[in-house]
């Protein structure tokens, strides 16, 4: 598939830094890539930052964060979001509105150490620069993130969103938007192709403390996420996503 390869050399380019000291590659250790088809994929680093680093920005977090629990808009009908949350954003950006919900926009200066986590994103993805973040707090393991996509128009056409989770390790599932229904005179060939492609049309990663996940390439746009609820309960998960708001 030769197209294909080359429109994802594209996005090697902004692969995880491999000029960062030794010392910091070594603790971020390993990652893995999915390459989800057609232009998406998914970059898993689990040790992406030190388990006592991690500790000390999960406390910070959970103590100085002014967390909210809005009503949002579903489907016609209101309820309240079902985890904690806080939105950041730099000055003079075009607002966020999701689910019917406008989040106040707090500044970076006023959680400094939120810049210092952003710091470490952009050194870990070089070419990368996050403008908002959306702070999510899950209490306990029925507090979720139902199936969607950011793919909200503020973020452009293909947006890389860098998720970096806190305490206690939840599933992270991606699954592939239904396509529209197939044309009936669709090849031999093609109806072959899509039957191969709904095969492998769920992913799933468990999110561990202080790992980085990094969605890219056309993932907003063919493909939805979750964080489901745990059926044993589980404790406090903080999990930020970095976005880049550009228009
Ligand atoms: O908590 C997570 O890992 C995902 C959060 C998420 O999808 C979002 O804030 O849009
Ligand atoms: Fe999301």
């Amino acid at each position: 598939m030769p197209a294909m390869s080359f429109r994802l050399r594209g996005f090697e380019a902004t692969e995880l830094n491999p000029n960062l000291d030794a010392n910091s590659c070594e603790k971020r250790g390993k990652q893995s890539i999915t390459d989800l088809g057609d232009g998406s994929e998914v970059v898993y680093v689990p040790k992406f930052l030190s388990a006592e680093r991690a500790w000390d920005w999960f406390d910070y977090l959970d103590k100085e964060i002014p967390w909210t629990r809005p009503l949002i808009h579903v489907f016609g009908r209101s309820c309240l979001q079902p985890r904690d949350t806080c939105y950041v954003a730099s000055e003079g950006l075009t607002a966020l509105k999701y689910s019917g919900y406008q989040p106040h926009a707090y500044t970076w200066d006023e959680y400094p150490v939120l810049r210092d986590i952003l710091q470490a994103v952009h050194d870990a993805l070089p070419g990368t620069r996050f403008n908002s973040l959306l702070l999510n707090r899950y209490k306990c393991g029925s507090d979720y993130v139902a199936w969607h996509s950011d793919d909200e128009k503020v973020y452009g056409s293909t947006p890389k969103i860098a998720s970096v989770s806190f305490g206690c390790e939840r599933e992270f599932l991606l699954k592939k938007k239904p396509v529209k229904k197939e044309a009936s005179n669709a090849s031999e060939e093609q109806r072959h192709k899509r039957l191969k492609i709904s095969c492998q049309d769920r992913h799933s990663f468990l999110l561990k403390h202080g790992s980085l996940l990094v969605m890219r390439g056309y993932t907003q746009r063919d493909w939805i996420h979750s964080v489901p609820k745990r059926a044993k309960s589980g404790s406090v998960r903080i999990n930020l996503t970095f976005r880049q708001i550009v228009m």
